[in-house]
């Protein structure tokens, strides 16, 4: 496996050295990237040569229209052994398992209210990346291009000759549990827990296993790509910086034999048989395409003195709506940090958000929540629901002696949009669902005294 002889970055050659650059990576967020599996593949100079070296064919693939601004303007050009439209005979719904898609307003008998579960055990039965998708909200309408849905994924097995789209979004997968191989059109990604991958709306994928069973959370975007946040007066650096993100190196797979092509449309789920593997790209250039971060390498910026700031300070990716400021999902972590703030309540505030939060706990503890919110489980905190600290974690950061304090080996997320969050039916009847949750602000005592004055 060989990259393009101008970009540097050929995997064989960064094997084994110690570098920043993993290898079989490009880094960068967003960038023309260009790479080549075969040298010579890639057309100089231009997209679409009357004949291109090896006997490729050329495709675009389109991520914005055509006529987007530069900034958002997304496409990658495809190299590669038959176009895509021979890799489809006609489709045929299949089953869709526990897949939504919103609008989802499935009838259920869930009061409304702050929600959380705790994690749901990964099944012993055989289940890929497509079948061990289970939807828990749902928000917006995919067919508008707005709003996202939040899954869980359980994958026992991996995908052989089975492939897989999604048309309806871009999903973003937080790893938790288990590592996790996504062979795509445009190269190999591998991450585990602390690592996130985004899969662009359309491209090709099969996933899997690389050290036995694996659970994430995903997130699917309905609307515009996530990007990098503007970072305002905080300037140049900090929080997700470009360079840590990994674009994986052109590979390919020249196999002849059936495969099966699942793709998500409309919110339905179907299936083609196709004569050869679809991941037949040998080389691409471009700026749509899959990526991965490492959410350890976000640098935290925070409080210094005093106060709580908003959690926006912490937002990784953000999926802008056309209401500036107003996303239609912002991917927000609680990662490792010092909390130093002086005079100062130092979990989150008590709170009631216009933008509905679904909340999920890679490792650690999450300093508002230290009982019943665990690694694997999630919670709904949905547009305007009331929450804040539970009570323990309420009575404990009001009294304790504030010195410098590390939060470590911690990973929380958000996923964060302006929609309200419709829960599915699935997710409503699990188990797992905490009947006694809201009991954990019941305990909060009244301290009002109108006598009572703190010393200044
Ligand atoms: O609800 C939560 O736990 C997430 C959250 C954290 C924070 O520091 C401020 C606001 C907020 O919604
Ligand atoms: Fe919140």
């Amino acid at each position: 496996m060989t990259a393009h002889p101008t970009t540097g970055f050929t995997s064989p050659e960064l094997q084994g050295r110690e570098t920043a650059l993993k290898p079989g990576y490009m880094s960068g967020f967003g960038n023309s990237f260009e790479t080549e599996a075969l040298e010579g593949a890639l057309p100089v100079g231009m997209n679409s040569p009357q004949k291109i070296n090896f006997g490729l064919y050329a495709e675009q693939l389109s991520g914005s229209p055509f006529t987007a601004p530069q900034a958002t303007n997304q496409r990658s050009w495809l190299y590669r052994i038959r176009p895509s439209v021979k890799h489809s005979h006609r489709y045929a719904k299949v089953d869709k398992g526990f897949m939504r898609t919103g609008p989802c307003r499935e009838d259920t008998d869930v009061a409304l209210g702050q929600m959380r579960w705790s994690p749901v055990a990964i099944p012993d039965e055989a289940l890929t990346f497509v079948t061990g998708l289970r939807t828990i909200t749902t928000a917006g309408d995919s067919d508008t291009q707005v709003g996202m849905a939040a899954h869980l994924a359980f994958v026992t097995r991996s995908m052989g000759n089975e492939y897989f789209f999604n048309a309806d979004g871009e999903y973003l997968v937080v790893a938790q549990e288990g590592h996790l191989r996504f062979r795509t059109e445009f190269g190999v990604i591998e991450f585990g827990p602390g690592e996130i991958c985004v899969v662009p709306r359309g491209v090709i994928f099969k996933v899997e296993l690389v050290d036995g069973p694996a659970r994430a959370y995903v997130c699917e975007n309905y609307g515009g790509q996530l990007t990098l946040p503007d970072r305002g007066p905080i300037g140049a650096n900090c929080l997700a910086n470009p360079r840590d993100f990994l674009t994986p190196v052109a590979a390919y797979e020249d196999v002849e034999e059936e495969s099966f092509l699942y793709v998500k449309w409309g919110g339905e789920l179907f299936m083609t048989k196709i004569e050869q593997s679809p991941l037949d790209v040998v080389a691409w250039h471009g700026n749509y395409a899959p990526y991965k971060y490492d959410l350890r390498r976000f640098a935290p910026v925070g409080a210094l003195l005093f106060d709580h700031p908003d959690p926006s300070i912490f937002t990784v990716l953000t999926a802008p709506s056309e209401t500036p400021g107003t996303a239609n999902i912002d991917f927000v972590i609680f990662p490792d940090r010092w909390m130093v703030a002086e005079n100062t309540f130092r979990p989150p505030w008590y709170h009631r958000n216009l933008m509905s939060e679904f909340m999920g706990l890679v490792y650690g503890v999450y300093d508002a929540k230290p009982e019943g919110f665990v690694p694997g489980g999630f919670s709904l905190h949905n547009q305007m629901m009331p929450h804040g600290p539970d009570m323990q974690a309420f009575e404990h950061a009001s009294n304790v002696d504030l010195g410098p304090v590390k939060l470590s080996g911690t990973m929380a997320f958000m996923f964060e949009t302006r929609f309200p969050q419709r829960v599915t039916k699935y997710a409503a009847t699990l188990p797992e669902l905490q009947d006694s949750y809201i009991d954990c602000w019941q305990g909060l005592k009244k301290h009002f005294d109108p006598n009572r004055r703190e010393p200044k």
